[in-house]
């Protein structure tokens, strides 16, 4: 039966970020994932999952100058120091948290920008996050985003981020399956899943094309959670879907798996 976390960043914004992680202990989750921790001081999100009982399981590296259209700055070239600041600091952050696994955005890539020099500088950059982890036993995520969330990102589709992967050729650099994108861009999610078995090592659902709780749209989120179990999947998955409404009135599709 899958494990799912809540994502703070979207999930129970009803009350400021610090009062969400008491609200989904609440609510009956035991894990929790959200974008950015940085802007708290590493004790005080400990002390909060602490408090609640609660398992931190993902968070981003920054997003870099978002004003400006960054979204993560691993992939772009002249940025290294940037870059690697960012991994470090998400390093010192994953070890205070105790948390397993860190997705490292890789960034936005302009149109006209020479693609393969984005490609590679995200390959190094990840390269370098790997080999700093590894000691740690602390998993690196790359995640595809659908072009309608994130236009130009370095990857859309899963098989980009799949041979990401291979190529980084890191014992611990997977894929972030998120649904929501998976199904949005390359679709055949069941076949899709067995082509990434063993690849993935961190999932996030969202309903399409909405982006709400996972019992409404196109996606047969029962069906899937069969295979993950199918596949024996042991990971999380994380709630990365925004509320129809209150969030705690949309949870009656999560009372079977608490
Ligand atoms: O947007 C998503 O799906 C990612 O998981 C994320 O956290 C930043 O893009
Ligand atoms: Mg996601």
């Amino acid at each position: 039966m899958p494990k799912f976390a809540a994502n703070l960043s979207m999930m129970f914004t009803e009350v400021p970020f610090l009062a969400r992680f008491e609200a989904a202990a609440k609510a009956g989750f035991k894990y929790v994932e959200y974008l950015f921790p940085y802007d708290y001081p590493k004790d005080v999100l400990k002390t909060k999952l602490q408090d609640n009982d609660l398992q931190q399981v993902l968070f981003n590296t920054a997003a870099g100058d978002v004003q400006a259209g960054e979204w993560g700055v691993s992939a772009i070239p002249g940025r290294e120091a940037d870059s690697h600041r960012d991994i470090d600091l998400a390093l010192e952050y994953a070890l205070a948290l105790n948390c397993p696994n860190v997705h490292i955005m890789s960034g936005v890539v302009p149109p006209g920008e020479n693609y393969a020099k984005y490609k590679q500088t995200f390959i190094d950059n990840v390269r370098y996050a790997a080999d700093k982890f590894q000691p740690h036993g602390i998993k690196i995520l790359l995640e595809a985003l659908s072009p309608q969330v994130k236009p130009n990102y370095l990857t859309a589709s899963q098989f980009q981020t799949l041979e990401l992967v291979d190529l980084i050729d890191r014992d611990n650099v997977f894929v972030q399956l998120d649904y929501f994108h998976a199904q949005n861009v390359d679709g055949n999610l069941t076949r899709l899943t067995d082509t990434l078995n063993g690849k993935f090592a961190h999932v996030q659902i969202a309903s399409v094309p909405e982006r709400h709780e996972p019992d409404e749209g196109e996606i047969n989120y029962r069906h899937i959670f069969d295979k993950l179990d199918e596949i024996g999947y042991e990971g999380w998955v994380g709630c990365e879907y925004n509320p129809r409404g209150k969030t705690t009135d949309g949870l009656g599709w999560f009372k079977p798996y608490k």
